[in-house]
């Protein structure tokens, strides 16, 4: 297995990070401007594994996706009616393609389509999508256990008018319905049961709809959708930044000091992930906002601190992984759902801090780590300590933030990153990206 000694940094961070297209923004937009009646441009999309993922489905399907030469890439939107009706698909780890995409399919009236995923994508949790898709007249084969990949949908079109949905293990369960019930035959009516995770993604879902022309509005506990989706006014669409991705280069300070900036965010920017950046405040890192720009400053005094991460999960491994550089401990709540993501999150992140003798006591829905740091550097004094990444994109980014830092104080590396190709999920040059910001710090 390949394996990436990290060089920690020789200076303070300074300047700008380059951060890819939001994974989520980008297929939320490559699925509503296929569900469009007009061709949508879309700008800064995300070319990553995830979004890789829906584009060769895309192929599959017959739907044209084609490369512009300003690098955007213009998606002829067929109103949900691809010229393919049967494929297979694969979907890889994608939890975004695993829900949006069976949803939008149901609603082809003669369809058939083998899905199937990962092995890791294969325990996550489809049952609330796939009940629902039942209960609005698709027949659903399993070819595994019942609930999971693989399974074959033979799709009939949507008949009823009112939907109940349980998104309580995944947000992108309600998502996916939301978005495919722009082209049902009828407006719809969709209940949501119970609570869901990740609340600011259905926020995400319902301002990206209506910025493609549909319309969605919510009558507690409905929302309501109308049919129709004619694209963006413009034919044009811009992804924002990825504010999960930023997470990483956000937090760098903590381990690194100095002061780094991402940019550049739209003032009001569809991403809850950004609350991250409340976090690091929090923490004593300074926030300056600048034309869209955020940057974060980490020259004054941390302190750890006791966050409910339920509404922005993707960026608590970010956290976790610095809580060993914080002085005292660091409470994480709010994240037994991120158990059933790319691998049990809360499980990994507590093994591999565990190997760096961190104090850890893991509940089902937290995480609290107490740091010691002499553990830490009598652990990788002989040698660096190896992380495993567990095909987690997240384990491997927030850990490559933590082994920036200069444990030994003498620049020698103490972390080695197994199998860090796993970025390529949602950010491929990310240990690139992490080489150059140290470039930058070492020369000053
Ligand atoms: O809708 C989305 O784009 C996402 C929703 C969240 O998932 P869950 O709702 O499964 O927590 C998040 O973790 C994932 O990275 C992206
Ligand atoms: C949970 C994540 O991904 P997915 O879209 O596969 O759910 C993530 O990116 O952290």
């Amino acid at each position: 297995m390949n394996e990436l000694l990290i060089e920690p940094f020789q200076g303070p961070a300074s300047g700008r990070a380059q951060i890819p297209g939001s994974k989520s923004i980008s297929n939320r937009a490559l699925i509503l401007a296929f569900l469009s009646e007009s061709t949508v441009e879309i700008r800064n999309l995300l070319r990553s594994q995830d979004t890789d993922v829906l584009r060769e489905a895309f192929e599959t399907l017959g739907i044209q996706a084609s490369e512009k030469s300003s690098g955007s890439i213009q998606v002829t939107g067929c109103s949900g009616q691809p010229p393919n009706d049967s494929g297979e698909i694969y979907v890889e780890n994608a939890g975004t393609v695993a829900r949006f995409l069976p949803a939008a399919l149901s609603l082809m009236p003669e369809g058939n389509f083998e899905f199937d995923g990962s092995e890791a994508m294969r325990k996550r949790p489809m049952a609330g999508l796939l009940d629902c898709l039942k209960a609005l007249g698709t027949s659903v084969d399993y070819q595994g256990e019942e609930g999971y990949f693989p399974f074959r949908l033979s799709t009939r079109g949507w008949s009823p008018k009112t939907l109940s949905v349980d998104a309580s293990r995944s947000s992108q369960i309600l998502s996916a319905l939301l978005i495919a019930a722009t082209r049902a035959p009828h407006p719809m009516r969709i209940r949501l049961e119970g609570e869901t995770v990740s609340k600011p993604f259905v926020e995400m879902t319902v301002r990206m709809i209506r910025q493609f022309g549909g319309t969605i509005s919510f009558e507690e506990p409905d929302f309501l959708i109308e049919p129709g989706l004619t694209g963006p006014t413009t034919g044009v669409y811009d992804i924002e930044p990825d504010a999960s991705a930023a997470s990483y280069f956000f937090a760098l300070p903590i381990a690194v000091g100095g002061a780094t900036t991402v940019g550049s965010f739209p003032e009001e920017s569809l991403q809850g992930d950004l609350a991250f950046t409340e976090v690091l405040q929090e923490i004593g890192l300074s926030q300056c906002l600048s034309n869209g720009d955020v940057i974060l400053d980490g020259t004054t005094k941390t302190r750890a601190v006791d966050v409910d991460f339920n509404a922005f999960s993707d960026t608590f491994l970010t956290l976790a992984a610095l809580a060993p550089l914080l002085p005292g401990t660091t409470r994480i709540r709010g994240i037994a759902h991120t158990r059933h993501q790319e691998t049990d999150r809360v499980a990994a992140m507590a093994t591999e801090l565990r190997k760096l003798g961190q104090g850890i006591v893991e509940e089902e829905d937290s995480l609290t780590i107490t740091p010691n740091r002499s553990a830490m550097v009598e652990l990788s004094q002989a040698a660096p300590i190896a992380i495993d990444t567990y095909e987690d994109h997240r384990v491997a980014m927030s850990f490559g933030i933590l082994a920036s830092h200069d444990l030994h104080g003498d620049g020698r590396p103490w972390i080695q990153i197994r199998n860090p190709e796993c970025c390529r999920k949602t950010f491929p040059k990310f240990f690139e990206e992490l080489a150059r910001m140290r470039s930058i710090a070492n020369a000053r």
